[in-house]
């Protein structure tokens, strides 16, 4: 066999959501912070994302997470995310994916029944508590970065559609929102295709005539995602959710072209921005749980924990549970003759 790289992967989900864990096998990365070095990937290194997402060692719903050695003094590990458009300053699902293999491999030490611990994300530290039974992790459980709403109610022209009411918020990743029931979009995962069609073109339209800019750190920008929210379906949630990650975004020259997927769990950082706009309306205090469901029926759990500000917006510091499993453990090699050294995608499953 011969091979130019070897890629050691464990193979993880949150609530359904799938994010690979990339052990070894990764570039020698520059940059003094892990946002830093987020970015020299983003502009040296993008053959890594690439290699891992696409087909035909990915598949358009997988989201990669690449372990790094820290740079912060105070945190254990640190982590870069790799969605299918972007690099996430954060991600709720994916920073479960990572605890959880993180600590049932030993590449940290599991302390039963709660291991804490700190992780640099691209976005900064997270602290973390992992509660552990068994030498499994039965709970995830992190404080995300402040949560805060930078539109409520906006009105945008979206092609399709006509006029659209979203709100825009940022939780680790600046969402664009809007209300199923007022356009008419069943949130049952059936119709999925409908819910990514829909939400790729508001998303689209939003990046068009709402973009913003986080106050604190002008290299990130949105916004990049969608989620539409509805009423709870059962009793013992608060909210429903279906998020949409890109996949290459509405192209009105294919306009039936899936343009993005769901996201399989309940999207953390999805729900982080949500529980923001709640409370900045007055409807979610601090201390209460807020249960959100996704389009499997998972749930994660939302917290305010404190209200705080960012630059003068109103926000949130919250924390955000769910439950992580393993699933498999990968070595993916590249023959130095492939002719896909990035793998490929095709017009039949991918925008
Ligand atoms: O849980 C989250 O925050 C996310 N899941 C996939 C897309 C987002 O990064």
């Amino acid at each position: 066999m011969r091979t130019s790289r070897v890629i050691t992967a464990v193979e993880a989900h949150a609530e359904g959501e799938p994010g690979r864990v990339i052990t070894a096998g990764a570039p020698v990365l520059q940059g003094e912070t892990v946002f830093a070095q987020m970015q020299y990937m983003q502009t040296h290194v993008d053959d890594l994302r690439k290699l891992m997402l696409r087909e035909p060692r990915g598949q358009p719903a997988l989201c990669a997470n690449l372990i790094v050695p820290p740079c912060h003094p105070d945190a254990d590990a640190g982590f870069i995310i790799m969605e299918q458009t972007e690099y996430p300053p954060m991600s709720g699902s994916n920073t479960i994916c990572v605890v959880t293999v993180l600590l049932e491999t030993g590449m940290l030490s599991m302390v039963e029944p709660v291991t804490e611990l700190t992780l640099e994300a691209p976005a900064g530290l997270i602290r973390v508590r992992a509660d552990c039974a068994d030498g499994k992790v039965t709970r995830v459980t992190f404080k995300n970065v402040p949560a805060f709403a930078m539109h409520l109610d906006a009105s945008l022209e979206v092609e399709g559609l006509g006029r659209v009411a979203v709100d825009i918020g940022w939780g680790g990743m600046f969402y664009v929102m809007s209300d199923a029931d007022a356009l008419g979009v069943s949130l049952e995962a059936e119709n999925g295709a409908q819910i990514v069609q829909t939400s790729e073109r508001i998303l689209a339209a939003a990046r068009e005539q709402l973009g913003v800019t986080h106050p604190e750190n002008p290299d990130i920008t949105g916004p990049t995602i969608s989620q539409l929210f509805g009423a709870p379906t059962n009793p013992d949630t608060h909210g429903k959710n279906a998020v949409t990650v890109s996949t290459g975004g509405f192209d009105p020259k294919r306009p039936h072209a899936l343009p993005g997927t769901l996201d399989r769990s309940p999207c953390g950082t999805g729900t982080c921005a949500r529980m923001a706009v709640l409370h900045k309306r007055g409807l979610l205090k601090a201390g209460q749980d807020y249960v959100h469901a996704g389009p499997l029926g998972t749930t994660f759990t939302g917290r305010i924990e404190e209200v705080t500000d960012v630059a003068g917006y109103e926000a949130i510091v919250p924390t955000l549970s769910g439950q992580g499993w393993i699933y498999g453990t990968s070595n993916y090699t590249l023959d130095p003759t492939d002719p896909f050294q990035e793998g490929y995608t095709i017009g039949d499953i991918w925008a």
